[in-house]
């Protein structure tokens, strides 16, 4: 059968908002070239992000994920693989083998491998995508490698979490962080398997669509044409760059949860680079009570004006007393409108997780970043926003000293503005969008002449 005129492309995300985040942005860019975009996600998400999107054109469908959460607060890593190896598999295979259906291709995030065999089994073209740098992608690719010359242990234990891994084309990157060093070595060890599950699984792809962009390190970018690789790389990111090459997309990022936008207002009264902006993401490990405490009386202490995102449970663990006493100093907000804050001249800098989505808002915007990487790929992201890109200071700790330095090395460091904006544009300046937009042109061609 070939291929109808207006393609129908089905977009599986993994379930966790910075996942649903650029996949919709994706599957926006998709229906500006004439696709006809799908996304499917777990009831609890789709009730969120199908009634704020309705307009859009884009279908969206309820998976069921037997997690039934009436609030989409984030669950843990395990019930969500549980369920998307056993609940969901089914529910799309049928989608799939319904003759009315006519899908051209399924694009499944990697972190829900699951469908790539679903959609295998079905004889559907599937496209893989990687919601973060390629450099972590890099990562989970070299397995079988580290586990070779003993890295890693089989079970993924790396012998010295200090010992430099010397991936190819790669800065240095260290054992210790390694994607699946995640909560206790039992967990290690689980999240281990699920990324060699997903490796296997990925040898069917014939594309890994990139939410990144092209010399993400600048030694990449010489005389390297990914194209010839098996699966083929192409970079499609980061998502503000498919906003920008496309005539109908998404304004505003999805979100799961009630923006405070009250913060707005008084960051409007602030003076010009002043504000710290603080924010851990939305998922995978909240950074404790006790940190928190910390921080918060870190940020008392330097007196500076700040904006924390802080959700309401964690709030509840703040030293007694600070919110009153900070009420004129800042404003602590559940989830905050985080793109517009990061736009808005009175933020100095971005104390972070270094979430990829979160990293690259604030490069759009150039807001320096303080780094305090927490779990999986934010441990590579701050080796390249701190080693490689030079944009931002990783601090350990909340120690009153520690933050203080790392805020006034970021503030202070003339040249960090420069580079930011440098990278600015070697991200989403017009190089980049060409890159992109080549990207979905082959990938168009390929879906387009590929008969299923
Ligand atoms: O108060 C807030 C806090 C966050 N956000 C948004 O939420 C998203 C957060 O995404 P990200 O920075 O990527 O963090 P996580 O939500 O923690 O994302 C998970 O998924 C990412 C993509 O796979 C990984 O890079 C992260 O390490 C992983 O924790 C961003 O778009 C933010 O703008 C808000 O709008 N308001």
């Amino acid at each position: 059968m070939k291929v109808p005129l207006k393609p129908k492309i089905i977009f599986i995300p993994y379930p966790a908002q910075g996942h649903v985040t650029p996949m919709l942005h994706l599957a926006s860019a998709f229906l500006s070239r004439g696709f006809s975009p799908v996304v499917m996600t777990p009831g609890s998400i789709h009730r969120r992000i199908s009634t704020t999107n309705e307009d859009l054109g884009i279908t969206f469908l309820a998976l069921s994920d037997g997690l039934e959460r009436p609030d989409a607060l984030p669950s843990d890593f395990f019930s969500i693989e549980r369920s998307m190896e056993n609940i969901m598999p089914s529910q799309l295979e049928r989608f799939l083998l319904d003759e009315d259906a006519g899908v051209a291709c399924v694009v499944v995030d990697l972190l829900a491998s699951w469908a790539i065999k679903v959609a295998d089994r079905c004889g559907v073209p599937v496209a893989g995508f990687w919601p973060v740098m390629l450099a972590a992608y890099r990562m989970i690719e070299s397995i079988p490698e580290l586990v070779r010359t003993g890295i890693v242990s089989r079970k993924g234990c790396p012998r010295q979490p200090e010992k430099p891994l010397l991936l190819p084309e790669q800065p240095l990157l260290y054992a210790g962080d390694l994607l699946w060093l995640i909560g206790t070595p039992t967990a290690q060890k689980r999240r281990f398997k699920f990324w060699q599950r997903t490796l296997e699984r990925v040898k069917s792809l014939r594309w890994i669509l990139v939410n990144s962009f092209k010399d993400e390190y600048e030694r990449e970018f010489i005389n390297k044409d990914n194209n010839n690789q098996n699966p083929k790389i192409l970079y499609v990111g980061p998502s503000h760059n498919q906003a920008a090459t496309s005539d109908k997309s998404l304004t505003k990022n999805p979100s799961f949860w009630e923006e405070d936008r009250s913060c707005l207002g008084w960051l409007q009264e602030q003076k010009p680079n002043s504000v710290i902006y603080i924010s851990f993401g939305s998922w995978v490990s909240p950074i404790g009570e006790s940190k928190i405490r910390k921080l918060a009386l870190a940020l008392e202490a330097s007196g500076r004006p700040f904006i924390w995102a802080l959700n309401r449970v964690w709030q509840e663990g703040l030293p007694p007393g600070f919110v009153h006493r900070v009420k004129n100093q800042g404003r602590i907000v559940p989830w905050a409108p985080q793109i517009e804050v990061l736009k808005n001249d009175s933020v100095g800098c971005y104390l972070t997780h270094c979430g990829w989505n979160s990293t690259m808002e604030a490069v759009a915007s150039c807001r320096r970043l303080v780094c305090y990487p927490v779990a999986g790929d934010q441990f590579v992201n701050s080796r390249y926003i701190v080693d490689v890109w030079k944009i931002g200071v990783r601090i350990s700790g909340f120690g009153e000293k520690e933050v203080e330095d790392g805020l006034r090395k970021v503030m202070e460091d003339e040249e960090m503005g420069e580079r930011l904006k440098k990278l600015r544009d070697k991200a989403m300046g017009n190089e980049a969008r060409l890159c992109l937009d080549n990207s979905f042109t082959i990938f168009k061609d390929d879906i387009c002449g590929y008969s299923i």
